[in-house]
């Protein structure tokens, strides 16, 4: 494992969820403290649900906070697999239900078509994120960086200045919007968050040298990463 690792295993999804939500929740205090607010981008999928839940009962300033996500689905927030309909209805809520929440998504047909607008929604955003947790699928994607995405060497090509970018892949569903891998890896502090025996097997396989799985760049980086587990 990269030194700069930190792996937390835990004996279930409530136990992770619970030390998650308390260190994410210690980064947006700090930052708020040091900066007056606080960006932290989610991942969607089925893995955050309970950190979601947990994290919306964090006391802490939320109308300071402004959340976003890694990376969307190219559906609206009334599709079951609108990733921003996951945190409006599960992070959203609570204490939480104040802060402010900046989507991914826009009524443009395609990402392609959409992409200026949310170019634009992104950079007004307070750079770097305080906070990033990513997830990982059984395919070794992480964000929208699937294996075989038509715009993958670009969106984890180091020197892209780029924020946002389109995807498509065979893998991924419907056509992805996504953060780009410098954005990611700027991030103040960065989490990955994961579940299960297949992805931690999906993670050794991506540690090992010269690993083509798109979660395996995330690995590579010359930076500190927080990786939570649970069976
Ligand atoms: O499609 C996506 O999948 C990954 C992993 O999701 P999970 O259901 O295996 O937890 C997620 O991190 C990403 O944000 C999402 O768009």
């Amino acid at each position: 494992m990269n030194t700069h690792h930190a792996l937390h295993a835990f004996d279930n999804g409530q136990a992770l969820a619970t030390a998650l939500s308390a260190s994410i929740a210690g980064k947006l205090r700090d930052a708020i403290a040091a900066r007056g607010e606080a960006l932290m981008a989610v991942s969607g999928g089925s893995t955050p649900k309970r950190l979601f839940e947990v994290l919306s009962n964090e006391t802490l300033d939320w109308p300071r906070v402004t959340v976003t996500l890694v990376d969307e689905r190219w559906v609206p927030d009334t599709d079951e697999r609108s990733n921003a309909r996951l945190v409006e209805s599960l992070l959203l809520q609570r204490k939480a239900a104040d802060a402010e929440f900046v989507p991914l998504y826009t009524e443009a047909a395609t990402p392609e078509a959409g992409i200026g607008e949310v170019r634009t929604r992104v950079a007004a955003l307070k750079q770097p994120f305080d906070v990033i947790v990513l997830g990982m699928g059984p395919d070794g994607h992480t964000a929208s960086f699937f294996p075989g995405g038509d715009r993958l060497s670009e969106a984890l090509d180091a020197s892209n200045s780029v924020l946002v970018l389109p995807m498509r892949a065979p893998g991924a569903g419907e056509p992805r919007i996504t953060f780009t891998l410098p954005v990611l890896l700027k991030a103040r502090a960065l989490y990955l968050h994961i579940q299960g025996d297949d992805k931690r097997d999906v993670l050794a396989a991506a540690e090992q040298p010269g690993s083509a799985l798109p979660i395996a760049s995330v690995l590579r980086a010359d930076r500190p990463l927080d990786i939570y587990w649970c069976p």
